[in-house]
């Protein structure tokens, strides 16, 4: 679904197509997490709730509804990371899968959009992995809320 331009201050969240195709990008990347041999050490079995978790957190990151926030927490997503020891191969497979699903899933790919998708999906892979090693409160990320993740910012062409 190339070609679409971004309207005024129009969100991340709207722009990507709002909660249905949230919900399409983090079904099939989570089947693809599910199916990958570096990734199986980490995601076993499938879970109920993971697609429409992840997907609540993207809207709300994305400035969509907050239900994220409101029904689970933060600390949550802190809890869920904790211990799983994420190496570096798993975190860029998962980045990686993630950027793969995002145009499986025809979500917009103009270059705005996809470098705000990279950089959110940096950053949370990098949280969810110091969390994952983390022994002692100390050695968490400081994160301790839904990011409100924003456009890039446009190259200045006064230079
Ligand atoms: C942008 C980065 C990330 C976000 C936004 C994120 C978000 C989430 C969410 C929302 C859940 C669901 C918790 C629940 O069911 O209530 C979850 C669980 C989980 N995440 Fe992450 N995560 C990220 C990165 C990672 C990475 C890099 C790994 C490992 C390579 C990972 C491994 C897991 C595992 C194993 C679970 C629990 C089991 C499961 O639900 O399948 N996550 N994560």
């Amino acid at each position: 679904m190339a070609e679409r331009r971004v309207e005024g201050n129009e969100s991340l969240y709207d722009h990507a197509g709002g909660e249905e195709a949230l919900h399409r990008l983090e079904e099939l990347f989570y089947t693809k997490a599910l199916a990958d041999p570096v990734l199986r050490a980490v995601f076993p079995r499938r879970q109920p709730h993971h697609v429409d978790h992840l997907t609540w957190f993207t809207a709300e990151s994305f400035g969509g509804p907050d239900r994220f926030s409101r029904e689970l927490g933060f600390r949550h997503l802190i809890d869920v990371h904790r211990n799983l020891k994420i190496t570096d191969e798993q975190r860029e497979r998962f980045a990686a899968l993630y950027l793969e699903s995002l145009r499986e899933a025809g979500l917009p790919d103009d270059e705005r959009f996809l470098g705000a998708v990279r950089s959110h999906i940096e950053f949370g892979t990098r949280v969810a992995q110091q969390n994952s090693h983390a022994a002692s409160e100390d050695e968490l990320h400081p994160l301790r809320e839904v990011p409100h993740w924003q456009w890039p910012e446009a190259p200045d062409r006064s230079l």
